[in-house]
């Protein structure tokens, strides 16, 4: 099983708060896992530390095999990452947020035509890609944020509650491209606190209150109840 996310007793406390408290998981390429956890379970802590936005006092985060705190440059350019804000230029096209990433991010010019390209056919985008942002729905543009996090080809893609505000028709095209991608080799920790977007075969992580309830594949979790209702029955806590 080839590593792409681990972590190790990380914990993070805001003053007197912790809000994770020792949490340790490791995640292989090519599966999708879900981090299931009510409001105020960590999620954002662990985003937060995962993007070194924030730095944890002890613990380790491996991407890709590279060490976060000793090797930030090489883990941080494994990762790509789809925040719950939307940070696109709306009054930009398509192609034109895209080049302004790589641009950002130091991505050679020769061959970014088709590099933008490659990642904007993998979310069914390239037709869209002269579109100006302003113009297209919401889960166009989630499609966008998700192809811009392709462009550096990273081995791990994180996603912090990426279908806040979309319809479910949009939910669900975004939870199914994101499962391709998956199974196209990347290592996925999607964040939610929406128990149908997590799969039976899915990886599920449930996060509650900065620990780690439960880790395994969601079917084997469940078990005969569903996943909101095993949830409640564990935490007494309505997802
Ligand atoms: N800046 C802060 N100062 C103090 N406490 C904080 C701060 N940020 C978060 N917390 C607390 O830490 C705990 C974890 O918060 P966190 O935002 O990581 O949870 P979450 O699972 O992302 O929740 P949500 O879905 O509401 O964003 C909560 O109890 C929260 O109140």
């Amino acid at each position: 099983m080839t590593s792409g996310l681990s972590v190790s007793t990380l914990a993070y406390s805001y003053g007197s708060k912790d809000a994770l408290k020792g949490v340790s998981f490791d995640l292989p390429k090519g599966q999708f896992c879900a981090l299931l956890g009510p409001n105020g379970a960590g999620k954002s802590t662990l985003v937060s530390l995962l993007t070194r936005l924030l730095v944890s006092p002890g613990g380790t985060i491996q991407v890709a095999g590279h060490d976060l705190r000793r090797t930030p440059g090489p883990a941080l350019g494994r990762l790509g990452v789809v925040f719950q804000q939307p940070t696109l230029d709306l009054d930009l096209t398509v192609r034109q947020n895209l080049a302004y990433f790589a641009a950002l991010h130091g991505l050679p010019r020769k061959g970014l035509a088709s590099r933008i390209d490659a990642a904007l056919a993998r979310l069914n985008m390239a037709e869209r890609a002269g579109e100006k942002v302003r113009a297209l729905n919401g889960g166009h543009r989630r499609r966008t944020e998700l192809a811009r996090s392709l462009l550096h080809e990273p081995e791990v893609l994180l996603l912090d509650e990426p279908t806040v505000g979309l319809d479910a028709a949009s939910r669900a095209g975004i939870v199914g491209h994101v499962h391709d991608l998956a199974d196209q080799g990347l290592c996925v920790l999607w964040t939610t606190h929406l128990t149908d977007e997590v799969r039976d075969t899915d990886r599920l992580l449930v996060l509650h209150e900065g620990n780690i309830l439960a880790d395994g594949i969601t079917g084997d979790i469940r078990g005969v109840s569903n996943l909101s209702e095993w949830f409640l029955d564990k935490t007494e806590t309505a997802l």
